[in-house]
């Protein structure tokens, strides 16, 4: 199961993403998680303390690996844009509570015709996560979709974009839907998050056609205390994590 999770800042898609890696991870499954986010904080909601994380570099960052795997010349005149990745989930991803985090960080593109060595990297280890891994493998990425290329999108079973009961959330999942139509994706489903009441859930149903709908996750105050603690919200909140298991019962069943 390949699962890309994104949406604007702050909707709660890393929240998402982790209890559903943690979902998995209770069923005995191989999870892999994948932070793609420039503010990446994936760990934290999966439950890995604050002394490992502060030890992690994405790999964005890692400058010698980069240059190191992409033959990179100093001024980027030349490098491959095949390097050697497969090694790289193992070597540099932390496991905790059943499911193993590679931290992937991100690379301003600055548009999509721009590449850099980074880039390619990034662009290559997501591709070989979700093709030739047989773990379940999720990704916490930001609103776009720059490091995904059309082989990479073959393999993916769930685009899901979490939205808040709003306008400009909306508008996220409406420009995920086109980005991904480009990039020859059929359906991208959406995560309803944070709805607080009837008039919430009336706006979402609304606005998403019911056949992009995986699901609703409400309101509550849990998930919030988990994350001020630096907590897993699945060690926290059973509401919620019960209402993120029926969306994954559903994805299962797709
Ligand atoms: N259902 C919910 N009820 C209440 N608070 C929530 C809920 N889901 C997420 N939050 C809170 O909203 C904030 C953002 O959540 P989260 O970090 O999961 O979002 P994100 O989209 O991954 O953000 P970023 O883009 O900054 O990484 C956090 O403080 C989190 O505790």
């Amino acid at each position: 199961m390949k699962i890309a999770v994104t949406g604007k800042g702050g909707v709660g898609k890393t929240t998402f993403a982790a209890t559903l890696a943690r979902l998995y991870a209770a069923e005995e499954k191989h999870v892999l998680a994948a932070d793609v986010d420039p503010d990446a904080n994936l760990g934290l909601a999966l439950g890995f303390d604050e002394e490992t994380l502060d030890s992690i570099v994405p790999i964005s960052r890692m400058r010698k690996l980069v240059e190191e795997r992409t033959q990179a010349k100093p001024d980027n005149s030349f490098y491959l844009l095949n390097p050697k990745v497969d090694d790289i989930p193992d070597t540099y991803g932390k496991t905790c509570n059943g499911v193993k985090l590679l931290v992937l960080g991100t690379v301003e593109t600055g548009g999509a015709g721009c590449v850099c060595p980074e880039h390619v990297m990034l662009k290559r280890i997501i591709n070989n996560l979700v093709l030739h891994r047989d773990d379940v493998v999720i990704l916490d990425m930001e609103a776009g979709l720059e490091h995904m290329g059309r082989g990479t999108t073959e393999g993916m079973d769930q685009f899901i974009v979490v939205i808040e009961p709003g306008a400009r959330s909306v508008q996220t999942y409406k420009n995920v839907k086109r980005l991904a139509s480009d990039l020859g994706v059929a359906q991208v489903r959406v995560v309803a998050n944070k709805v607080r009441n009837a008039e919430d859930e009336e706006f979402i149903r609304n606005k998403i056609p019911a056949e992009d709908l995986l699901g609703i996750i409400h309101y509550n105050t849990e998930v919030m205390d988990a994350d001020r603690q630096g907590k897993s919200p699945y060690d926290f909140s059973e509401t919620v994590t019960d209402e993120i298991r029926k969306i994954k019962e559903k994805i299962d069943r797709q």
